[in-house]
């Protein structure tokens, strides 16, 4: 959990992702990356010298079959405050549209609903659970489906809503969150999504684990170029702790991964962590 916790504060410090005072809405599918993401973000309060508000808010998507009354308890637990916002996005898209390509319609439709419930509770920022390794498979993802060279950024400030978008789990890899999740009974709901598993990143996913079992630093080689280029908005910029020195020293292959975690503010951690050579 400390070290978790210092991964995350880490990169929020390196990006910006918080200011005092922040009211900051975690979005919640259920799934692992965003549950870890919200018990990450509610354990961070005690540990940093600001504070902020959260709430939790989940787009029920209208597939049936999902319960989120464990999520409920878990925020409570948490002291987060919980809402659910019911939606006919998966009947719209499944049974009457029969879309070919789902997924992106349906990230749209998901994120137009959420960014809308935050603005309606007086939220304008939305905690998102990409990792690591999501970030490594959405570059993949443009570079060999679009022909571009992009990704998801780090912190993203919608114009039209007024919405900024953060994603303080970068510096965590999917096995990472895999563990803690596990080890932390956090409540997964099952996603009875028709496309889930049968998706382009899934694609990815799997061309990565391949190709990793020859180039053991793939991802950290492709995480590192993004912040070497930098891409738009993933150059990390300085703090008076310095880890943008810290994170371009390690050059050729090693340059991305966040260094030792500093134990949640707490001092110094216990190890160095890898992303992408992870701890699965
Ligand atoms: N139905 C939803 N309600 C609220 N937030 C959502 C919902 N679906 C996705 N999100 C947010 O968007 C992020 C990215 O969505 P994506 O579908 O890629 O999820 P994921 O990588 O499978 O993560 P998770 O394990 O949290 O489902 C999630 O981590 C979460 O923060």
């Amino acid at each position: 959990m400390q070290r978790m916790m210092g991964l995350v504060r880490r990169c929020i410090e390196d990006y910006r992702m918080i200011e005092p005072g922040d009211r900051i809405a975690v979005g919640v599918s259920g799934g692992k990356d965003s549950l870890t993401l919200l018990t990450l973000l509610a354990a961070l309060r005690e540990y940093v010298p600001y504070s902020y508000d959260l709430t939790a808010i989940t787009i029920d998507m209208g597939l049936g079959g999902m319960d989120f009354s464990p999520v409920a308890r878990l925020c409570e637990r948490l002291g987060v405050p919980y809402s659910r916002v019911e939606t006919e996005i998966g009947p719209i898209i499944f049974e009457h549209r029969k879309e070919n390509n789902p997924c992106s319609l349906c990230a749209k439709m998901r994120r137009g609903a959420l960014n809308q419930a935050l603005l309606e509770q007086g939220y304008s920022k939305v905690a998102l659970g990409h990792h690591y390794d999501d970030a490594v498979e959405t570059f993949l993802m443009s570079l060999l489906f679009e022909g571009r060279i992009g990704c998801f950024e780090p912190v993203t400030y919608l114009d039209r809503t007024g919405v900024t978008q953060i994603r303080p789990m970068l510096y965590l890899t999917e096995g990472m969150v895999r563990t803690f999740a596990a080890e932390h009974d956090l409540p997964v709901v099952h996603n009875p999504c028709p496309a889930d598993k049968h998706t382009k990143r899934q694609e990815i996913k799997e061309l990565v684990a391949v190709l990793s079992k020859t180039y053991p630093d793939l991802k950290a080689r492709v995480f590192g170029a993004m912040q070497r280029l930098p891409l738009p908005q993933w150059g990390v910029t300085p703090h008076p702790r310095g880890s943008q020195k810290q994170l371009h020293q390690h050059d050729g292959g090693k340059a991305g991964q966040a260094e030792k975690a500093d134990d949640a503010g707490r001092g110094r951690g216990d190890g160095d962590i890898e992303p992408g050579q992870g701890r699965e």
